[in-house]
């Protein structure tokens, strides 16, 4: 990536995440993912969240700062959003660089970033409503908006061009190509980053959606023009367009969400594939969509995302050594960590002997307190009979009927 001019004064700094790789370690990352870094040039020059610490990465952000006419030793305060080492990583390098300058950072992020680095530099904290002034006309003011994501986060607005440097909030998955602005994506293109900001909601930020809610909420009440996060597309054209799909996103925390339904299976022999079959005639008899993905075959990410946005789930497995199919435990135990709760929920399956894959459900459910409101379940040994089709497929119906009458009305 080239440095980008955002608006006046404003640049965007941007390194690309590989597709080979995972994010925090475990994120599948199908398009990549972009780290974006934002330098403000007023008299004096801020820059604002930063990139990791990889080979080569911090490198990228200097060749691209000396693209827009920045020496390091000039810059004046290094503004931490949010203490990630995502974020933060390349400030060892930068460290070894100058420590002519001063951090500009919450209380908590200070906290935790006198944990991570050797910060024996100025620092200036900083609370919601504070402002530095870097002049001709480019001024900086904060917002505390705690625990999206980590305790320390908060955005940084640049005044004088309204653009919102959110780092986390507002974020997607997917690398920047070309360009990173909206205003350059064509519809489908934009479609993808939507669909890659529901894939990081779900993995990333869903855990403290009561969190983003607030901070939505907060950030609706600025003067913002652009919306500038630390991944992903910038939003210059439409930047509503990203903050109401977090808004949306923040709100399905509480379960009611889109009126579909996320049917996760897994099986060894087709039997309970075989019966999974009227269940989903049933849902769609009734006009409703399903996202459907099989275990182990699925990522979790993909199973989150399809969860987070859902009104109902299915859940299809037999029994397994006295419990249930084991990649379903594994995703459904993905869920309960990410406190997917409040759904309309169904589980069928085949058992030979004994049963058990209820149980450890049951187990799971109540143990994350996922308060999943289930239709009484159908388990059948071996083969499902004729009689027990037609009861799955009523099943079917009547979980799409809830669903609907469920689910929260588009805005
Ligand atoms: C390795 C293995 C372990 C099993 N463990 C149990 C068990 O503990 N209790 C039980 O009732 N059935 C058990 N079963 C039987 C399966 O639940 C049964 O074969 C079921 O029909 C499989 O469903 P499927 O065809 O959808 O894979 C086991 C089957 C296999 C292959």
């Amino acid at each position: 990536m080239e440095a980008t001019q955002v608006a006046d004064g404003l640049f965007c700094l941007s390194a690309n995440l590989g597709t080979g790789l995972l994010f925090e370690g475990m994120w599948p990352l199908p398009r990549g993912c972009s780290m974006n870094s934002y330098v403000v040039k007023g008299r004096e020059v801020a820059i604002v969240d930063g990139v990791c610490d990889w080979d080569g990465v911090p490198e990228t952000l200097y060749a691209q700062m000396a693209q827009i006419g920045v020496d390091v030793h000039s810059i004046r305060y290094v503004v931490i959003n949010h203490t990630e080492p995502d974020h933060t990583g390349w400030l060892k390098s930068f460290l070894q660089i100058t420590r002519d300058f001063e951090v500009v950072i919450t209380q908590k992020g200070l906290e935790l970033a006198r944990a991570f680095y050797d910060l024996e530099v100025n620092y200036r904290i900083v609370r919601s409503g504070d402002t530095i002034d870097l002049g001709n006309g480019k001024m900086l003011r904060f917002e505390e908006t705690p625990n999206v994501h980590w305790p320390d986060t908060m955005v940084t607005l640049e005044t004088g061009t309204g653009t919102l440097l959110s780092c986390d909030i507002f974020g997607a998955f997917g690398a920047l190509e070309q360009s990173p602005f909206d205003d350059r994506l064509d519809e489908a293109e934009l479609k993808c980053f939507e669909a890659e900001a529901l894939r990081y909601f779900a993995n990333i930020v869903c855990r403290f959606s009561p969190s983003v809610a607030r901070a939505v909420e907060k950030v609706k009440g600025l003067p913002v023009r652009i919306v500038a996060p630390g991944h992903g597309p910038i939003w210059r054209r439409d930047p509503g367009r990203i903050i109401d799909l977090y808004q949306r996103l923040a709100s399905f925390g509480g379960g009611p969400a889109e009126p579909v339904v996320t049917v996760v299976w897994g099986t060894m022999y087709g039997n309970t594939e075989r019966a999974l079959a009227p269940v989903l005639e049933g849902i769609a008899a009734e006009g409703v969509e399903t996202a459907v993905h099989q275990v182990p075959e699925t990522q979790v990410s993909n199973i989150l995302a399809s969860a987070w946005r859902s009104t109902g789930i299915v859940l299809a497995m037999p029994t397994y050594e006295f419990r249930m199919f084991p990649p379903m435990a594994a995703a459904l135990e993905e869920l309960g960590r990410k406190v997917v709760k409040g759904k309309v929920a169904f589980r069928l399956g085949s058992f030979g002997w004994s049963g058990g894959a209820q149980r450890e459900l049951d187990e799971i459910v109540e143990r994350h307190k996922l308060g999943w409101n289930f239709l009484e379940p159908v388990e059948f040994k071996g083969a499902a009979l004729p009689e027990q089709l037609e009861l799955l497929y009523e099943r079917g119906r009547e979980l799409a009927r809830r669903v609907k009458s469920a689910a929260l009305r588009q805005q």
